[in-house]
């Protein structure tokens, strides 16, 4: 079998760290994969690069002059041209569901290189996430191969009329990444996580013997009052309960972040001090705190999925989440932003053994940790490499 060159196009941290085990899949196979950076986290990237060591091929310099959508997407398609043209990939790889991921999607359509779309056939059939959803939609239309995650997924897909001998369900990457991470943090550095930031490395000393509450909200639809309200549960829930405390990293946002301040710093100052906000935290910090919380509060995708690979319940800030199969299966609980919904379910998950003991799912319905590998094993499969025109790119 020829050895293939696979490209990756990667612009934001959850599209890294669901590329990662694909990345070391294929390269495990001897085949060569390239990175190339869109910048669109430049913070964050090159920390998970680093982690995962997968140092990207090529940078793209967006040089952004102005915020707008229709910007991104025009810098993005002229930088993603070229760098295709220069480094020739055979199959082009994107991830979910950025303005990254479509226009690397577009390029690679345009330049006739077949691409494979991981985390395929998500949807909320609403506007939001916008522009995420249509972004799926689009890149569903040009890819060759599409890897949905669950059964869902997969249906989403086949509803939309692709073609079923192209859609390999094959389970959620961001799986594959979280047990490897925990494993390797718990053979690294046992309880020692230098990733931890050391105010949540006191803080968890001092509190050894309370259950902690992970809390995170990023969306921008929970930005203002919903934030201010989640806030406002996290200090009832520990004034109900005195054996927890809560780590919350908070969205670097300064008004995020103020609207967070501002509603502990009306709290009595027992509470307080049992009340951790950090600012966003390195990845394998973000999953030493899954693995050791009783549960989690969040409003994150990709937490919900990696909590249920660790058992923990979640309580979901949103009113709809496109990844409905931990509801399904009772992991997780569509709390909203709406503060006596979340105490009244944390208070449960805090104080009822068995609505807690339901709540740990005993397998995750995103994934058993060997997406990646499926992933490989199909796109490096001999007679898997056809182009659009049906001429065999395997020998
Ligand atoms: C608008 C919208 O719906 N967008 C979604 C959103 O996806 P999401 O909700 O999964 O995003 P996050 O919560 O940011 O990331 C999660 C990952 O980050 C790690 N993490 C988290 C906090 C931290 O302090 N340190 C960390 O390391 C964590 O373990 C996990 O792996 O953005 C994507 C592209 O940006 C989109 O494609 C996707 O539609």
């Amino acid at each position: 079998m020829r050895k293939q060159t696979f490209l990756t196009c990667l612009g934001t941290r959850p599209e890294i760290i669901k590329m990662a085990p694909v990345y070391k899949a294929l390269q495990a196979q001897g085949n060569r994969v390239q990175i190339i950076h869109t910048g669109q986290h430049e913070a964050v990237a090159h920390e998970l690069y680093r982690f995962f060591e997968m140092p990207p091929d090529l940078v793209i310099d967006l040089q952004r002059k102005s915020s707008t959508l229709a910007h991104l997407t025009s810098a993005l398609t002229d930088g993603l041209e070229a760098a295709m043209r220069t480094l020739q990939p055979d199959v082009v790889m994107v991830q979910g569901d950025t303005t990254s991921a479509f226009i690397g999607a577009l390029i690679g359509y345009y330049d006739d290189i077949p691409v494979a779309h991981i985390e395929a056939g998500l949807r909320t059939h609403e506007r939001d996430p916008f522009p995420e959803e249509k972004n799926r939609e689009m890149i569903g239309r040009l890819a060759r191969w599409h890897f949905p995650p669950t059964d869902q997924a997969r249906r989403n897909l086949l509803a939309e009329n692709i073609p079923p001998d192209q859609i390999h369900q094959v389970g959620n990457t961001v799986i594959d990444a979280a047990l490897w991470t925990r494993d390797r943090l718990h053979k690294t550095f046992g309880q020692d996580n230098p990733a931890l930031p050391s105010v949540a490395q006191v803080f968890l000393k001092k509190h050894a013997d309370d259950r902690l509450i992970l809390i995170t909200a990023h969306r921008r639809e929970n930005w203002g009052q919903p934030i201010r309200q989640i806030a406002q549960a996290a200090a009832a829930i520990l004034t109900d309960h005195p054996d927890t405390v809560v780590i919350w990293p908070v969205h670097p946002n300064p008004a995020v972040r103020l609207d967070v301040e501002n509603e502990i710093a009306k709290l009595p100052q027992s509470v307080q001090r049992r009340f951790c906000l950090t600012a966003p935290l390195e990845y394998p910090a973000l999953i030493d705190l899954l693995v050791r919380c009783h549960f989690t509060l969040t409003d994150s995708g990709g937490i919900q999925e990696e909590a249920s690979a660790f058992a923990k319940p979640v309580l979901v800030a949103r009113n709809s989440t496109e990844r409905q199969e931990l509801v399904d299966v009772g992991g997780a609980r569509l709390v909203g932003t709406d503060i006596d919904q979340i105490r009244f379910h944390a208070g449960l998950l805090l104080s009822n053994a068995d609505i807690y003991r339901q709540m740990q799912v005993t397998q995750s319905p995103f994934g058993d940790g060997l997406s990646a590998q499926r992933i490989a094993a199909i796109l490096s499969s001999s007679n898997a490499l056809t182009t659009h025109d049906g001429a065999s790119l395997a020998n």
